[in-house]
Parts: C-alpha cells; sequence; structure tokens
C-alpha cells in the first residue's frame, strides 16, 4: 500500500493563510508551522490506522474508508467527515461541528513525497511529507 510508513514533514506552502482562514490566531499559527509533524500511515484493506505525533499531542486514529468518524484538531476544533479512494488519491470532506463550514482534504502520493492539501473557505494549503 502506497501510503504505508512513516512520513516526517518537510515543508507546508500557504498553510499560515489556511490556518488564519480557519480562525486560527497569530501565535498558534506560529507554533503550527513549525508543528514537527510526523504520520505513520498503515493500510490494511479499506481500514486505515494513523498515529499523529507532533510537538502538540500524540494521537492514534482508526477509520474505514466511506465511513464517517470525528477528528479534532489540535486547537480543539472538531471535525466530522469520511476518507474515500478516488484512484491513488484519499480525499475527504470534513465538516466543523462548530459552524457548518466545509474542509477539504486529500493525500496523495507524489513522487517520494506524501503531499496533503487541504480547502478551506477557497484557501488551499500543501503540506509536504518525506519518509523517515
Ligand atoms: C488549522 C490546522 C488545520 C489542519 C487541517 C487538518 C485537516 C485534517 C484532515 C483530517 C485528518 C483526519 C485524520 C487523518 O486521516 O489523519
Amino acid at each position: 500500500m502506497a501510503f504505508n510508513g512513516a512520513w516526517k514533514i518537510d515543508r507546508n506552502e500557504n498553510y499560515e493563510k489556511f490556518m488564519e482562514a480557519m480562525g486560527i490566531g497569530m501565535m498558534k499559527r506560529k507554533l503550527g508551522a513549525h508543528d514537527n509533524l510526523k504520520i505513520t500511515i498503515q493500510q490494511n484493506g479499506d481500514k486505515f490506522n494513523i498515529k499523529e505525533h507532533s510537538n502538540f499531542r500524540n494521537i492514534e486514529i482508526e477509520f474505514t474508508l466511506g465511513v464517517s468518524f470525528d477528528y479534532s484538531l489540535a486547537d480543539g476544533t472538531e471535525l466530522s467527515g469520511a476518507w474515500t479512494l478516488e484512484g491513488n488519491k484519499l480525499v475527504a470532506t470534513f465538516t466543523r461541528k462548530d459552524n457548518g463550514k466545509v474542509l477539504k482534504a486529500t493525500r496523495e502520493i507524489v513522487g517520494d513525497e506524501l503531499v496533503q492539501t487541504y480547502v478551506y473557505e477557497g484557501v488551499e494549503s500543501k503540506r509536504f511529507f518525506k519518509r523517515g
């Protein structure tokens, strides 16, 4: 499974603007841009186990493709949504529980990198991860 393994954040694109659109304050945006995020992905058929390690927290998430689950951002913002597989790309639509607005996300392997794309209120950001 192409996503499997440990991935360390390498760089961000437009992430601070994205966090600003999400309503994250300046100090948290500065910390968030340097969160040292590491994710470990284990796919088994349509089931995924994700271990998320960052400066803020260490959590484990389990989800099944097409099945809605709850996920809280590090600042406590609660989302609900589901990942699906479109070709080789994971695609998700999450809804914020506090305001009903939609956050779209994708996860794909591009070359030797894992690229996560987030879109919220028309603001797109990418986070690039390398194996490690
Ligand atoms: C303000 C910072 C927002 C960061 C956006 C994170 C969006 C996360 C998408 C949902 C991830 C679900 C769990 C997972 O599959 O790892």
